[in-house]
């Protein structure tokens, strides 16, 4: 390549990027993937290095983020600079990035590491002065973000006021949308016809920018911490790792896991668990972040223009595949919409085997402007959920074919009926909606009725012996029976099954039952705040509203359910035949609003006797301040008492703790624990 050549691609590449970080950071609605932006900016970053001359400090590799947008919220200034990270894609480049360290501080590796996830959010900047929260702020480009203190105190786990630190304070993390959460507003997006977000980052990023602060509020956003800024040096920290303690101390979240390794190689070993364990956290991480444990080395190596030398993100694999959309069908789902199913050449990325795709919804497929035919590109979105990055128009035949609607419902020929965007079934015995809701109910995080597949739950149907949950109840081993395949053995298994299912708990219950809008989370919420089906039942809009994680949709969707007379017969007859409507988790919230410390030994380990009084509505922290509602004490207490008593805090022995358990729920500790 020529030096002019490669100026020519470089200002192209330049271009491009520039779009694209316009459409992410400012507009929070991404055309290409991560993993097919990090590709033009390494091409870049690659060019520049064999090009010196055509650095430049105005190149999308020298700066972070975006200059945010005039005039939709105050620019702020962050009192010390922000800064993104450098990417590792591979053990080798990793390896390169301790290699430079070293030779940059002019001594042999290997180095310790606290280790910490990737969590795939927005960054913010807190300021605190004498321990008061002024503002809170985006990164923006690193230099001005913007001030969304507002919509940041809708998280609840942001601390207002903290003691003993530093007289003026910067503290950085990440906003980010649990998983959960972000299928639930997506769903709800998708049941309005509206756009659903591509992954829970921009989701993240489109709820923080809100103008109205209610709206965030409902989205389920949360924060975890990693980083100071001003006031560092003044914390005398010498670590990373008593870094995030002290976080944790001062009442910051720090949610995001964190453990030291040694060298590169222990990096490696880190990063391959967590990979493995990468599906059952609770929020998306896109990698490891390495950072030098020694803050002391921090000051030694410094910032490039963009990112620090002591640290560096570890990313996830992303493996993308073009593959062909060979076929839409359309599922009626629970509540009797129609969603969009793609049909997929089938494409292996990252572990399985990927031949289906949600489409989502009119608003979507119109978007996409997918085409039957059509080449596309795919991905797992968090490594989980198959999604179509882009359709790769530049591959049409013209031989590819609209997708078209079906006027009539797949599953019962209803008419459909189109509200907006939505097309639903207004049959309300259309089998789908039973094939569905009985499916639901048996599936392995509802009553977990294993033996209940698909196959069988079909031919249920079809011999009408099941229309609904409730007829699982009634079904006789000599109805089993008359069923193909199915032997005396595996009719017993599946009776005592559908028995055992009886007693999962009203969490599980509220789940299975599929009301609107509720995950597992919501269902353990619901469950806590209203522990029987009975006081639910009763529940009023401002009732459901108070749950936490209830926004303004679900809680009225909620309410409507529950007034269905369909609904209320068929929890009747799942009452009448024995299945529990109680609170497995007893005791509600009946520490609401009250803080705890624990200090000393207890009779019940520490951790049984916090996860319980967690349950039962309240906070327990680590640190006595004036918030602290009672001092746990125990035997041997630390300094923790002293401070109690400097405050005025009271305390309690464990005794009189259990005794104002027993007062306040009626239950002894041992009911329960
Ligand atoms: N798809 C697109 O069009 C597009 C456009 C622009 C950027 N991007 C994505 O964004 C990336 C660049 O964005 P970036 O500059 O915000 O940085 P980044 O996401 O690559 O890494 C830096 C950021 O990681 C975050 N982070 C999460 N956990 C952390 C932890 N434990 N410790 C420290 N930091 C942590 C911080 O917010 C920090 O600013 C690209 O690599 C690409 O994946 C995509
Ligand atoms: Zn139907």
């Amino acid at each position: 390549m020529t030096l002019e050549e490669a100026r020519k691609r470089v200002n192209e590449l330049r271009d491009l990027i520039r779009y694209h970080n316009y459409r992410y950071y400012v507009l929070a609605d991404p055309e290409i993937s991560d993993a097919e932006y990090d590709r033009l900016f390494r091409e870049l970053k690659e060019l520049e290095e064999r090009f010196p001359e055509l650095k430049s400090p105005d190149s999308p590799t020298e700066q972070v983020g975006a200059r945010p947008l005039e005039s939709t919220f105050r620019p702020i200034r962050h009192p010390t600079r922000m800064y993104s990270l450098d990417n590792a894609f591979s053990f080798e480049e990793l390896k390169a990035f301790e290699e430079r360290i070293g030779r940059a501080l002019g001594r042999e590796g290997p180095f310790a590491y606290t280790v910490e996830h990737k969590v795939d959010g927005l960054s913010v900047n807190l300021y605190y002065e004498d321990g008061v929260l002024v503002w809170g702020a985006t990164r923006g480009d690193g230099e001005v973000g913007e001030e969304v203190t507002q919509n940041l105190l809708t998280i609840p786990t942001i601390p207002r006021r903290l003691k003993g630190v530093p007289e003026r304070l910067e503290v950085r993390g990440e906003v980010y949308m649990p998983i959960e959460a972000f299928l639930r507003l997506n769903e709800e997006l998708e049941e309005k016809g509206e756009k659903v977000f591509k992954n829970p980052r921009n989701a993240a990023a489109g709820s923080l920018r809100q103008k109205d602060p209610r709206i965030t509020a409902k989205r389920g956003l949360r924060a975890t911490f990693y980083a100071l800024g001003l006031g560092l040096e003044e914390s005398g920290l010498q670590t990373q790792y008593e870094l995030l303690l002290w976080l944790k101390e001062k009442g910051f979240p720090v949610e995001h896991g964190f453990t030291r390794a040694l060298g590169a190689e222990g990096v490696e070993e880190v990063y391959q668990d967590w990979l493995k364990k990468r599906r059952a956290l609770p929020f998306e991480a896109d990698g490891v972040v390495a950072k030098l444990d020694d803050l002391s080395l921090w000051r030694e190596l410094g910032y490039t223009a963009r990112a620090p030398r002591f640290a560096i993100a570890y990313k996830f694999p992303a493996e993308e595949k073009e593959t062909r959309l060979l076929d839409v069908v359309f599922q009626v789902g629970r509540t009797g919409r129609v969603t969009p199913v793609g049909i997929l050449e089938p494409v292996f990325i990252e572990g399985s085997e990927v031949s289906r795709v949600t489409l989502h919804n009119e608003s979507y497929i119109e978007e996409l402007d997918i085409r039957i035919g059509d080449w596309v590109l795919v991905h797992k979105a968090g490594g989980v959920i198959p999604e179509v990055i882009r359709v790769l128009k530049e591959r049409r035949t013209g031989e590819e074919r609209p997708i078209v609607w079906p006027e009539t419902c797949p599953e019962c020929g209803f008419h459909l009926v189109k509200e907006g965007k939505v097309h639903r079934c207004p049959n309300p015995l259309c089998p789908a909606k039973r094939f569905e809701a009985i499916r639901h109910y048996a599936s392995r995080k509802a009553m977990d009725i294993q033996g209940l597949g698909e196959k069988l739950i079909e031919k249920l149907l079809e011999k009408g012996l099941v229309k609904d949950v409730a007829d699982l109840y009634r079904l006789r081993k000599e109805d089993l029976l008359g069923l193909e395949r199915m032997g005396e053995k595996s009719a017993e298994n599946l009776l005592r099954q559908i028995e055992a299912s009886k007693h999962r708990g009203l969490e599980r219950l509220l789940y299975a039952l599929g009301l609107p809008g509720v995950g597992e989370v919501l269902a353990r919420n619901l469950a806590a705040r209203f522990q029987s089906m009975d006081r639910l039942l009763e529940a009023s809009l401002e009732e459901l509203l108070q749950v936490e994680g209830v926004g303004e949709l679900t809680a009225r969707a909620i309410l409507e359910t529950l007034k269905d007379p369909a609904f209320r017969d068929l929890v009747r007859r799942l009452k009448e035949a024995g299945v529990e409507m109680e609170a497995k988790e007893k005791g509600g919230e009946a520490l609401k609003g009250l803080t705890f410390v624990i200090t000393g030994e207890l009779s019940r380990p520490r951790e049984e006797v916090k996860a319980l009084l967690r349950r039962l509505g309240a906070k327990v922290t680590d640190s006595v301040s004036r918030k602290t509602s009672y001092l746990v004490v125990g035997e041997n207490p630390g300094s923790k008492l002293e401070k109690a008593r400097s405050l005025g805090v009271p305390t309690l022995t464990e005794e009189e703790l259990y005794r104002l358990l027993e007062a306040r729920t009626g239950k002894k500790v041992e009911e329960l624990v």
